[in-house]
């Protein structure tokens, strides 16, 4: 079945802004100007992004790269795939600049930790530049602000007026440069204007074996303890695709673990959250080194590290 690479991104051109309040902080987002010749730093007040074309299928067995290189996938030229690949691959590990994630949490902020560990340690070929939080005194926004990670706070609780608006939250994210928005135990429905402007570019993770157990007031300990009731045998951690709707974007990852008859909630929670934990990271990776294709049908695939030509 033929398969699709798709590379999403935003190249912005920037200007100057007014000043955002980002957590408890307000200050200008100030960034070198990457298009005019001024040298001082202008704050940003208007943008105007170019999107990265995603990659699409051009031919019956060609590629064509977010570079608009055109990239056989048959071995018709004079070399091997063998070298052909490698090729490929020095040059693409060459040419491949780091990736921006954005990550939004509402409580102890675990899954965004073990991100952050693995972007530190190098296995992650990423970096977390924002935390978007609804409850600005989380567990994860602490830990943000203790690493120096900006902590944006959307929404703001009602009771607050000046909070910001979903474009607010677009053209801010765009000033961070994010590639990629990973959810992780963020309570709050995601606006389509989010989704609309990173296509194919916001993830999620969920404490069960979508499609079941999720949805509307799905979330937390209540998934595991409607695990239990029902009498699976099985549960695990899904990571999905965002779209307008709880838990209904198309599913990329998963594991499984066992639910032992005399499982309480909180044991069961343990055991799925040590995975995702691990899954995480391994999509986060697969993304920022851009290993996530599509088959035909429209099922998202990560794409083995070892072996191009396996995906799961
Ligand atoms: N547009 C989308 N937004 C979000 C998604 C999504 O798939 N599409 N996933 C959720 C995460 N989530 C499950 O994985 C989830 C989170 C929260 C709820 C929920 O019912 N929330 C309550 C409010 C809870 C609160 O404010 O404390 C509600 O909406 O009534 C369901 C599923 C993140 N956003
Ligand atoms: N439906 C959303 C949902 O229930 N998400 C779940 O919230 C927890 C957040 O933990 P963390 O803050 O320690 O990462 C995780 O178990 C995640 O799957």
């Amino acid at each position: 079945m033929e398969i699709q690479h798709i590379v999403s991104g935003f190249s912005p051109k920037l200007s100057s802004a007014p000043s955002i309040p980002i957590g408890k902080q307000l200050f200008s987002l100030k960034f070198p100007s990457l298009f005019s010749s001024s040298s001082s730093y202008p704050s940003i007040q208007s943008q105007n992004f170019e999107e990265v074309p995603s990659i699409s299928i051009g031919k019956k067995d060609e590629f064509y790269s977010s570079r608009r290189r055109r990239v056989r996938c048959s071995s018709s030229s004079s070399n091997t795939a063998a070298d052909r690949n490698k090729g490929n691959e020095v040059a693409g590990r060459r040419r491949r600049r780091r990736k921006k994630l954005a990550v939004f949490v509402s409580g102890g902020g675990s899954n965004f930790k073990s991100i952050h560990e693995a972007s530190k340690r190098g296995s992650l070929h990423g970096d977390i530049v924002v935390l978007v939080t609804n409850k600005s005194e989380c567990g994860g926004a602490e830990y943000a602000r203790s690493h120096s990670i900006p902590v944006i706070v959307f929404p703001k609780p009602k009771a607050e007026s000046d909070g910001l608006s979903p474009h607010d939250l677009v053209a801010t994210l765009r000033r961070f440069e994010v590639d990629f928005i990973l959810l992780a135990g963020y309570l709050k429905l995601i606006p389509a204007e989010l989704i609309r402007a990173y296509e194919r570019s916001i993830f999620n993770i969920h404490p069960s074996l979508l499609p079941a157990f999720g949805g509307k007031g799905c979330y937390g300990m209540k998934v595991h303890k409607a695990v239990i009731a029902s009498g699976a045998r099985f549960s695990g951690p899904t990571i999905h695709f965002v779209d307008e709707h709880y838990d209904t974007g198309r599913i990329l990852a998963q594991r499984v673990v066992p639910v032992l008859a005399n499982d309480t909630a909180e044991e069961l929670a343990a055991r799925v959250l040590r995975e995702e934990h691990q899954l995480y990271v391994e999509v986060a990776e697969a993304l920022c080194e851009d290993r996530i294709v599509w088959r035909k049908d429209g099922v998202p695939l990560i794409q083995s590290k070892e072996n191009p030509n396996k995906t799961y």
